[in-house]
């Protein structure tokens, strides 16, 4: 798993590598241009064979300084190459500088301005980590601007398409920047490459080595350290069977074999009639996920209706918080509700008897509790009350709309120039339990700051899981895979939740419906095992 560094840890990586004497801000800066060039020749064989014209948009920093190394090596490749400058050459940081002036002494640099000639590769090295506010308005003019060429301009991004702020994924001023089919960040990508506008505006995101050394490892297993930042995504293990350290390690029934029991029992608690289908779907993705027993729970009057659509999840009625307390024993390893469950007094007293239950004699830890929908939405007239019930085996796993209303400072019209890492970060320690937002860019974060990114984006795009019921599913998941003795820590279990839901859903692919998610797990399941 990548560990995804903010512009501050990326500048305090390359300067202590320098100030250890490891490399020089000029190696680097060499390195960043030619994996850009590489990049682009990968990415477009045709532009590496003969000479092709380029456009090099520089900046005033050192992502500028890029940008020259790029006009200097398609010009020794035989390019006519074009650069343009934003800012004055003279105030260029050194190394910019030292590239500026390489390519001075045999190349001409511009303003910015219409390009006279047409051209085949427009190169944006305006702005890269360095981007702290809007684009001023000639930069957000230069990189609107058509280059002439016709369709077959290809268009990459240094670091990142300018305008598009690395730490957040926001473009500040809500407009201007350069939508890139390509963009070439260095040593690890960044939060904005994946959060928010990032994905739709860098087109193709490649991540290059510019000799900074290991970027944190694949620490699949174990949780992200405090205070970091990590990708969910695939690891495979070096050595041994082809069972993917993730998300194989977090789906025990793939590391292990054992009684039922020892791969948990899922309670979910469901609505009343004709309320049951989220319940219903929550329960069975539960049980496909490898629950050891699932069992639903739903007002009397329901038992009939979800009874007849049921099989293998067994159906208890549960009319109240009392009733609950008298069905549950310590077996039951964890607990999910809110899907369908009605927003009001009822629910909010399920959910507060539902986290008063903590390991018994016979269970090594506390349950799991997944709180979902109308769980969180029964507390929104005093999201304090529901704080106060909560304990670190508990997960939240609203969408924006009900993080808003547990968090209102938090929500997305109020979280300005705060990412959606650091919104979820906030959350988290508030609610002092682990907190999944989810989205295209699914962020999940533990109360110490430890934090994940699962993102459904680039080439695992699934607009067809935006569809009615796949968050009741995601619940679902989680408390099954949260269930069994073995299954690793909360954090780790969403974000292998998290990547079987979105790969359930490109496994079927569009016409989606959430029935069609737990079906699809199977197949899902052998590829991680295969
Ligand atoms: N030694 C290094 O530090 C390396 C840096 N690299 C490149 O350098 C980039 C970071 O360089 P910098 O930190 O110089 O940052 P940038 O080059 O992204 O831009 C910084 C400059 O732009 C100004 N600025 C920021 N927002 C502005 C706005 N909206 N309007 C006008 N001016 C604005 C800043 O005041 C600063 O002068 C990376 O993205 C990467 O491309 C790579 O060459 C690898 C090595
Ligand atoms: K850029």
């Amino acid at each position: 798993m990548t560990e995804l560094m903010t512009a501050a840890q990326m500048r305090a990586t390359e300067e202590a590598a320098i100030a250890a004497g490891r490399t020089t801000g000029l190696a680097l800066m060499e390195r960043a241009g030619r994996a850009v060039v590489a990049a682009v020749f990968q990415r477009w064989p045709a532009l590496s064979e003969g000479a092709h014209a380029a456009l090099v948009l520089c900046g005033p920093g050192n992502n500028g300084g890029d940008g020259f190394v790029i006009a200097r090596r398609l010009r020794d490749l035989g390019w006519a190459v074009t650069v343009q400058i934003f800012g004055d050459a003279a105030r260029l940081p050194p190394d910019a500088r030292r590239m500026h002036d390489l390519w001075a002494a045999s190349g001409p640099v511009a303003p910015l301005g219409p390009c006279e000639g047409g051209v085949d590769l427009v190169v944006d090295a305006l702005f890269g980590t360095g981007l702290t506010r809007p684009l001023p308005q000639a930069v957000a003019e230069a990189v609107a601007r058509p280059s002439r060429g016709g369709d077959q301009v290809q268009r990459v991004a240094v670091d990142a398409p300018s305008g598009l702020n690395l730490d957040t994924g926001a473009i500040p001023g809500g407009q201007g920047v350069f939508l890139a089919d390509l963009t070439v960040t260095f040593h690890t990508a960044k939060p904005g490459h994946y959060l928010g506008a990032g994905p739709a505006v860098c087109g193709q995101l490649v991540c290059a080595d510019i000799g900074l050394g290991g970027s944190g490892g694949n620490l699949a297993g174990s949780p992200p350290a405090a205070g970091s930042l990590r990708l969910a995504e695939p690891v495979t293990a070096d050595t041994g069977p082809g069972l993917r350290v993730f998300p194989g390690a977090a789906i025990a029934k793939l590391a292990a074999t054992g009684h039922k029991y020892d791969f948990g029992h899922a309670v979910v608690l469901a609505g009343g009639v004709g309320r049951g289908g989220a319940g219903r779907l929550a329960a069975r993705a539960a049980l496909r996920a490898g629950a050891g027993l699932v069992t639903m729970l739903c007002p009397p009057a329901a038992l009939q209706e979800n009874a007849a659509r049921m099989d293998a999840v067994m159906l208890r009625a549960c009319r109240d918080a009392e009733a609950f307390e008298a069905l549950v024993d310590d077996r039951v390893t964890a607990l999910c509700l809110g899907p369908g469950l009605g927003v009001g007094e009822r629910t909010r007293s399920l959910v507060a008897a539902v986290c008063a239950r903590r390991a018994g004699a016979r269970a090594g830890r506390d349950p799991a509790v997944v709180l979902d929908a109308d769980a969180l939405t029964s507390f929104a007239p005093a999201p304090d009350a529901l704080f106060a019930l909560l304990h670190p085996r508990c997960i939240l796993t609203p969408h924006e709309g009900e993080f808003g209303r547990l968090f209102p400072d938090l929500a997305l019209s109020a979280r300005a120039g705060m990412s959606k890492v650091e919104a979820v970060r906030h959350a988290a320690a508030r609610a002092g339990c682990v907190v999944l937002l989810k989205g295209a860019d699914t962020v999940i974060a533990r109360p110490d700051g430890a934090a994940s990114l699962h993102a459904a984006v680039y080439d695992r795009a699934v607009p067809w899981l935006a569809t009615a019921g796949a968050g009741d599913v995601l619940a679902g998941l989680i408390a099954g895979l949260a269930a069994p003795a073995s299954a690793p820590e909360l954090i780790c279990v969403a974000e292998a939740a998290a990547w079987l839901h979105v790969e359930a859903a490109r496994a079927f692919g569009p016409g989606l419906i959430a029935e069609d998610l737990p079906d699809m797990l199977p197949e899902v399941f052998r590829r991680v095992a295969g």
